[in-house]
């Protein structure tokens, strides 16, 4: 049997970042293992109408600004062809930002430890700003669902408003539209350290291609690592840089079975899906030239082909236009027919273009969640995970390691992410204490082939001596992460504290009383004392916004105190909401167990929600109703946005036009 140091499992940004950083410390004795045939990942492009696009990664998001995005760096070294994506706005997307600005201002207030956090839509209702109409939903759905992919009732206030990657980096994204493909930024990682041939082929033996991991051992000493061609690897180590929807699916068997921590905030965790739908016309009939690279169609049915974008800058005369659908729409229209999907997309476009359009001749679906490599296109931050949580998701345990974008607790879901997500691994960023039964100081448990010798990080840019939230910053990172690592490090994040022992049943009085205490700021050693899980954070989170104005919530106990059986009556409800999305979770991971091939049974995609609120008798309500993916696939009315063209849906219910 093959041993190594270090075995990665994964060649994309992640598995290729973490390689090189380990390559750059002396750590040469690797091997990365990778299920397909080629490297990148999720960053991918293909040939369609004779014209390379993207089918993953497409932008390079967030640039200009503060930092330098190391992704742009690598970029603007490579000579990539790049465009800027101008998302010029319009009057009602003007007021949607206004409510996305109190959203950061408030985002802000709100403690480090994620125990307040809030949904996007909850932040919404507490201004009286819940998207309605046609033209409102779909401006929510241009700022929220085209960023995260998953609706603003999934996706956590704290964790993406305000959006690290643009805060850091800047409000720019920039389009990738070269014949060498966004890939091109990862081959260019790995020749750095992997050898190629006089054609620039990686020949180097220590990255295996089609080595579909099946199986890993792992104890303290060590790991084996077996393969679906019946080969087994022994290692030192092992780094795990598969997508969080694989770790949610069982294509890897873990011996021993992970924790019951590790597994819970696995599936806490969001793999949402994002797809990019081509088609190619024999001319163009939209409206294209400055500002109007994109046009929205205003549905009833919220995320109907509701995001298109034309070529026109990227190459001329190409007459492709793409269209962006997420979440329900895409798991819905990854199992259908082409065809179906194309007489759809037709039918969008003749009720905001006229009847005399053509036909598009040629169709692009890519099928990101389908794939049981990826199990969906990126990682969303969802309401009800605190930064214990996402602390348990790149936990190691013995001597596995986790790496990907999902581990990335500033970037996650974007290629930067994946890239830096083991440069962010430090200590103070886990100075949370983690008391969940099995799991201990996992922190002390660093491999030392990663720590160097001394116990001090080598020539890499994993960062580890920072206790205290003090750093000396990152050793032998690339510029803009270098940079990136010290600032943050000055910022102190991550200092909060906070271990979590309570039970989920444990008392209301107590945590009440954890709350209060935990507000009038404490000794590191105090912090550590029981504090809210996260179920009761998002109760008292939620009780505390009924019952407080905006941003001035109480922490005095006496108000608190007297609210007790209401809270516990919220506890019931949402405990309840958790066991059903935990339900639905295993029943979709028993599902992405089996082949992609069979149909999957249409009760397995519910609402994304959790359930759905509403108001009777002046109290809110939380019922639980799962949808049926059919019921909602019916086709709605629609009404159009159109892009700088005068074009309206000529049906009843168009709000209105809406021009970009
Ligand atoms: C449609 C789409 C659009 C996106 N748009 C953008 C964008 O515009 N900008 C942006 O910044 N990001 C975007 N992203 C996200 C970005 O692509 C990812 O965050 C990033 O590429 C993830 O890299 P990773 O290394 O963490 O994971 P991956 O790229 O998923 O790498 C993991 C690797 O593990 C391999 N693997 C899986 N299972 C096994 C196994 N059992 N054995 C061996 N190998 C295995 C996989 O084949 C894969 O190569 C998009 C993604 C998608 C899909």
């Amino acid at each position: 049997m093959d041993s190594t140091s270090v075995i990665i499992i994964g060649a994309g940004m992640s598995g290729i970042s973490a390689a090189k950083t380990l390559s750059d410390a002396g750590v040469k004795d690797i091997l990365i293992l990778e299920a397909t045939n080629r490297i990148g990942g999720r960053i991918r492009n293909t040939y369609f109408a004779d014209l390379s696009v993207e089918t993953g990664a497409n932008w390079i998001e967030g640039v200009h600004g503060e930092e330098q995005n190391p992704i742009w760096e690598m970029a603007q070294q490579l000579g990539l062809r790049t465009f800027r994506s101008d998302y010029t706005v319009e009057a009602a997307i003007d007021e949607s930002e206004k409510i996305h600005s109190l959203g950061e201002k408030y985002s802000k207030t709100l403690p480090p430890s994620g125990r307040n956090d809030i949904s996007i839509s909850t932040f919404q209702r507490l201004e009286n700003k819940i998207p309605s109409t046609p033209l409102e939903m779909i401006v929510d759905y241009y700022s929220y669902d085209y960023e995260f992919a998953e609706p603003p009732r999934v996706t956590s206030l704290q964790n993406t408003v305000p959006l690290p990657t643009f805060d850091d980096f800047g409000d720019n994204v920039y389009f990738v539209a070269d014949e060498r493909g966004y890939k091109s930024l990862v081959y260019n990682l790995a020749t750095m350290f992997l050898k190629t041939n006089s054609q620039g082929v990686i020949v180097d033996p220590r990255l295996q291609l089609g080595k579909v991991v099946t199986e890993i051992q792992y104890s303290g000493d060590g790991a084996t690592v077996s393969t679906d061609d019946t080969s087994s690897y022994r290692a030192d180590f092992v780094l795990v840089s598969v997508s969080i929807g694989v770790l949610q699916s069982d294509l890897i068997k873990f011996n021993p079975v992970l924790p019951k921590w590790k597994i819970l905030a696995l599936y806490e965790f969001d793999m949402a899906v994002y797809t990019k739908i081509f088609l190619k016309f024999p001319f163009k009939f939209w409206p294209d030239g400055d500002d109007r690279e994109f046009f929205l169609y205003a549905s009833k049915r919220r995320g109907y082909y509701p995001v298109w974008q034309h070529f026109e800058k990227q190459y001329p005369g190409a007459n492709i236009l793409m269209v962006t659908v997420t979440d329900e729409e895409s798991r819905r229209i990854e199992q259908q027919d082409e065809s179906t999907t194309k007489t759809e997309a037709m039918e969008v476009l003749r009720s905001m273009f006229g009847k005399d359009i053509p036909q598009a001749t040629d169709i692009l679906v890519p099928r990101w969640w389908s794939n049981k490599f990826f199990r969906g296109s990126f990682s969303n931050w969802p309401l009800g995970v605190n930064r214990h949580e996402f602390d348990s998701i790149k936990a190691p345990i013995k001597r596995l390691y986790f790496t990907g974008e999902h581990t990335s607790e500033h970037y996650n879901g974007y290629v930067h992410g994946a890239y830096l997500a083991e440069m962010e691994y430090k200590e103070d960023d886990h100075d949370h204490g983690c008391f969940y039964e099995d799991q201990q100081f996992w922190i002390t448990q660093m491999p030392p082939i990663i720590l160097g010798k001394e116990g001090a990080p080598p020539t890499s840019n994993i960062f580890m001596d920072s206790p205290g939230c003090k750093a000396d910053g990152p050793h032998g990172a690339p510029e803009a992460t270098s940079k990136l690592l010290q600032r943050r490090s000055k910022k102190g994040e991550g200092c909060e504290g906070g271990s979590i022992t309570s039970k989920e049943d444990r008392d209301v009085k107590v945590i009440v009383a954890a709350a209060s205490k935990r507000e009038k700021g404490m000794t590191r050693e105090q912090q550590h004392q029981p504090q809210l899980p996260r179920l009761h954070a998002c109760f008292l989170s939620e009780f505390q916004a009924q019952t407080a104005p905006m941003g001035r919530h109480t922490n005095d106990p006496t108000v608190l105190n007297s609210s007790i059986a209401l809270l516990q009556e919220r506890f019931k409800q949402l405990q309840r909401v958790r066991e059903m999305r935990e339900g639905r979770q295993l029943q979709e991971s028993a599902f992405r167990s089996q082949s992609c091939d069979r149909e999957p049974p249409r009760w397995l995609f519910p609402g994304a929600a959790p359930g759905h609120h509403h108001r009777r008798h002046g109290e809110e309500h939380v019922e639980v109703q799962p949808l049926d993916a059919s019921t909602s696939a019916g086709s709605l009315p629609r009404g159009s946005i159109a892009a700088q063209s005068s074009v309206v849906s000529n049906e009843a219910d168009v709000d209105t036009s809406l021009h970009l």
